[in-house]
């Protein structure tokens, strides 16, 4: 049996179209700016984004960071989601690296900060305490089920960060998600923050990188960065030819992704032991939990499911689990995935 990999769509392959492209890409020196392809996949990602340029850069986690370092400095405060994903899981490099310290604040089930919040979080200048610099938001937002926020509020957020002085980096790593969920364009998102990340490596299916977006000198000042954290790449046209496919062929697709989740949903709110909120699916996440009367774990329950189907799936918690739809994951792997979690609940 071939995998059926559910983990994330970080596990998406490249597509035949994009292994084609990656072999006749014309490549440069992307150090010296003369990489055509890495050229033409940052301004077509500027242009969709609305931005005035991009960097391309080696995963989401580099693109976040890059734009932390060039929107905040040593001592610098951002303020961001508690459960975001640039708190919780990109090994701290705001700090660590960067010296800029989080301020964490509570999101709803939405995974919305309170702009009131974010209003009050904003440091007095006083020598006590940090200066606040930045605000950091994400869309489609991981931790609350992927869900697709809507530009109002952003522009909550955006009103209250230029009331302070502060800037606004999206990390959208999923934001094509977001859009397509909304049946919007991308810059209805985009124009209310001053830099934004988006991941071409995951629901777009190519092999590596993200684009970072904004302002031509706020780009200028994150190449920079990258170089700083070894970023800076040679010929990675090769790899960039992979995200000009992604960016041209790849995004309306996303609402099959969305389809698909909507569907395991929907098998999943009929399976006994098994609590899902459905109204919540509206990309391509989908996350529920045992209940109580199945006796088993949901690690024991993972792996029950990869030795008799050699279905992959992400535990969250010793109860719950996140499935994540992508690009290889049709309606076959949907119903396969049912059927062998069935099986292993009703022998629990
Ligand atoms: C909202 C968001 N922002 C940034 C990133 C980082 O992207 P990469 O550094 O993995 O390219 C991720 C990856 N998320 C991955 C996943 O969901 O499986 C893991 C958890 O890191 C993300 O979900």
């Amino acid at each position: 049996m071939d995998r059926i990999d559910f983990r994330s769509d970080t596990v998406s392959w490249p597509t035949p179209a994009m292994r084609a492209a990656m072999a006749a890409a014309p490549v440069g020196d992307d150090v010296y700016g003369e990489d055509p392809t890495v050229n033409e996949l940052e301004a077509l990602a500027a242009a969709r984004t609305g931005k005035e340029a991009g960097l391309f850069v080696a995963s989401g986690t580099m693109g976040n960071l890059c734009a932390v370092l060039a929107h905040a400095g040593r001592g610098e405060e951002a303020i961001l989601g508690a459960d975001s994903h640039v708190y919780s899981w990109e090994a701290g490099g705001m700090a660590a690296l960067g010296g800029v310290i989080p301020h964490p604040l509570p999101t709803d089930a939405y995974g919305r900060m309170d702009p009131e919040a974010v209003a009050d979080a904003v440091r007095e200048d006083d020598p006590h305490l940090p200066r606040s610099r930045l605000v950091l938001v994400e869309n489609s937002y991981g931790a609350k089920h992927g869900y697709p926020l809507p530009p109002a509020y952003f522009a909550e957020i955006a009103a209250v960060a230029r009331q302070n002085g502060l800037a606004v980096h999206m990390d959208g790593a999923r934001l094509f998600n977001a859009a397509v969920a909304q049946q919007i364009d991308a810059t209805e998102i985009t124009r209310h923050v001053d830099s934004v990340t988006f991941c071409l490596s995951k629901g777009l299916c190519a092999p590596v990188g993200s684009v970072l977006c904004g302002s031509a000198d706020f780009i200028y000042r994150a190449r920079r960065a990258r170089k700083s954290l070894g970023g800076g790449m040679r010929q990675a046209g090769v790899l960039a030819a992979a995200g000009l496919v992604a960016l041209n062929e790849m995004i309306d697709r996303l609402a099959d992704d969305h389809a698909h989740a909507r569907r395991l949903a929907e098998g999943l709110a009929r399976l006994p032991g098994v609590g899902v909120n459905g109204e919540m699916v509206r990309t391509n996440m989908v996350f529920f939990d045992l209940s109580d009367d199945v006796a088993l774990s949901a690690d024991e329950v993972a792996d029950r499911l990869r030795q008799s189907a050699n279905v992959w799936l992400g535990t969250n918690g010793r109860r719950g689990f996140r499935a994540v739809t992508h690009c290889w994951i049709g309606a076959d792997e949907v119903r396969v995935f049912l059927d062998a979690l069935e099986n292993v609940l009703a022998r629990a």
